[in-house]
């Protein structure tokens, strides 16, 4: 079987390539880009208009399999993936078991192999129940294949533990990647500590709690010489603590999350529980320094943190409801409108933050589009404009405050080796 892409501008970072060529794919391989003559197509597809690019790599979402199937399962996180652009995922362990045994973790890549239409990645937990009190086998973990350790929803607090573990990863050469909360200072609030917090009546979350984690992990990580991933940066002094460590030669990496680089604390009083994520939507100056971030490569990739929840769940008062807000289907509309259109990033800066540079931090063989690659390949609408639709997610959940948003730009075909797995297109009809 062979497939044929043409007439799309193809955008591979990897090598700076940005050039309207032909695909051609055969047996779930890029066997060919760039014009050349290719005998005995079975399938064409006119990508017009479109650009052609490596299928997206997202190194933070929560697919909540096993224990809370209601929320999202790995096949329906799967399907929210594919429509979203993405072709590979790392998924967060916070699950119930979380996964923090050999066992678990082989359930969660096994169930990726046989029921997801996407690559399904996973990391471990660092400590035993996300508890903060025993470290996992880091070691049979990663030769089970875990990515990266974290415990992400939570810091793990206990200093001489967290040495310990990054001693062990600077050993494994396995990032960590940290969730960053000092919950002893933040305690009990839903959303960033300032005026939209009083005015509700929450008792906010301070921007330290996050600082001081991502301070400390920094020097852990030059202490120790471990890969350190800052996941889901949302404050201003936060870049900068990464920038300044950056300079100095530490091994530490960035992500910013979508809504992080559009809403601020203020969408609560119009989303309500919707915009309540963790850590908490911030104000203009942090949106702006999350951007700057992103634009100087303090920020290193594009990541969802993808956290499902049920609408009861959300529909709960706002100090009780979960934090987390749905991510896959709408990072590329936020991506395209906040960033791309608006110039702050290149085109090709936006998808290396979105393709080759998370695959290479969590070491994937993802992110590229060459010849001999798998042909995990997403065709994109840089220019479609669309109104965010809760029914048409693929997602089981719905809890997102960019509901009724207008957006510019939207994937509209997803391939993983090969095989059509999103298709608004209409293709494969
Ligand atoms: N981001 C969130 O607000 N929630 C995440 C946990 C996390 O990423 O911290 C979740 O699992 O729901
Ligand atoms: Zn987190
Ligand atoms: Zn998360």
């Amino acid at each position: 079987m062979k497939i044929l892409i043409k007439n799309g501008t193809v955008i591979n970072p990897e090598n700076d390539f940005n050039e309207i060529a032909d695909v051609v794919i055969e047996d779930g391989k890029v066997i060919a880009i760039g014009n050349k003559q290719v005998e005995a197509i079975d399938h064409v597809i006119d990508a017009k208009g479109l650009l052609v690019v490596p299928g997206l790599v997202d190194i933070h979402v929560h697919f909540r399999d096993p224990g809370f199937p209601q929320k999202e399962t790995i096949s329906s996180g799967a399907a929210s993936a594919a429509a979203g652009g993405f072709t590979s995922v790392v998924c967060m362990p916070n699950t119930k078991p979380s996964i923090d045994t050999v066992q678990t973790l082989e359930y969660v890549l096994r169930t990726g192999q046989e029921q997801a239409g996407v690559k399904v990645y996973s990391s471990a937990a660092l400590t035993y129940g996300i508890e903060g009190k025993v470290l996992t086998e880091m070691e049979a973990l990663y030769r089970a294949g875990a990515v990266t350790f974290t415990d992400d929803g939570k810091s793990v607090m206990d200093p001489r533990l967290v040495h310990e573990a990054f001693r062990k990863a600077a050993e494994l050469d396995v990032p960590i990647s940290s969730h960053c909360e000092d919950h002893q200072l933040v305690q009990s609030g839903s959303l960033n500590q300032g005026k939209v917090s009083e005015q509700l009546g929450d008792p906010g979350i301070h921007r330290l709690g996050e600082e001081l984690i991502i301070a400390r992990d920094i020097l852990f990580a030059e202490d120790t010489g471990a890969r350190l991933h800052i996941q889901h940066v949302s404050t201003s002094r936060g870049v900068q603590l990464i920038r300044e460590s950056k300079a100095r030669g530490v091994r530490v990496t960035g992500e910013g999350a979508p809504h992080h680089f559009s809403l601020t604390d203020e969408q609560a009083l119009v989303s309500g529980t919707m915009a309540k994520v963790n850590p908490p939507l911030r104000t203009r100056e942090d949106v702006e320094a999350v951007i700057a971030g992103l634009v100087d490569g303090t920020l290193d990739a594009i990541a969802t943190d993808h956290a499902p929840h049920t609408l009861d769940e959300k529909g709960r008062p706002l100090a009780d409801a979960p934090f987390g807000m749905v991510g896959l289907e709408t990072a590329v509309g936020l991506t395209f409108t906040y960033l791309v259109h608006p110039e702050k990033l290149t085109l090709t800066e936006a998808i290396a933050k979105l393709t080759i540079i998370p695959s290479r931090i969590m070491g994937l063989s993802s992110g590229r589009l060459a010849e001999g690659c798998d042909a995990d390949i997403t065709l994109l609408d840089p220019q479609k404009e669309w109104t965010v639709d809760a029914e048409a997610f693929q997602s089981k959940s719905r809890n997102s405050p960019f509901i009724g948003m207008k957006l510019k730009g939207k994937a509209v075909l997803t391939m993983v080796n090969g095989k059509v797995v999103y298709d608004e297109m209409g293709i494969t009809r």
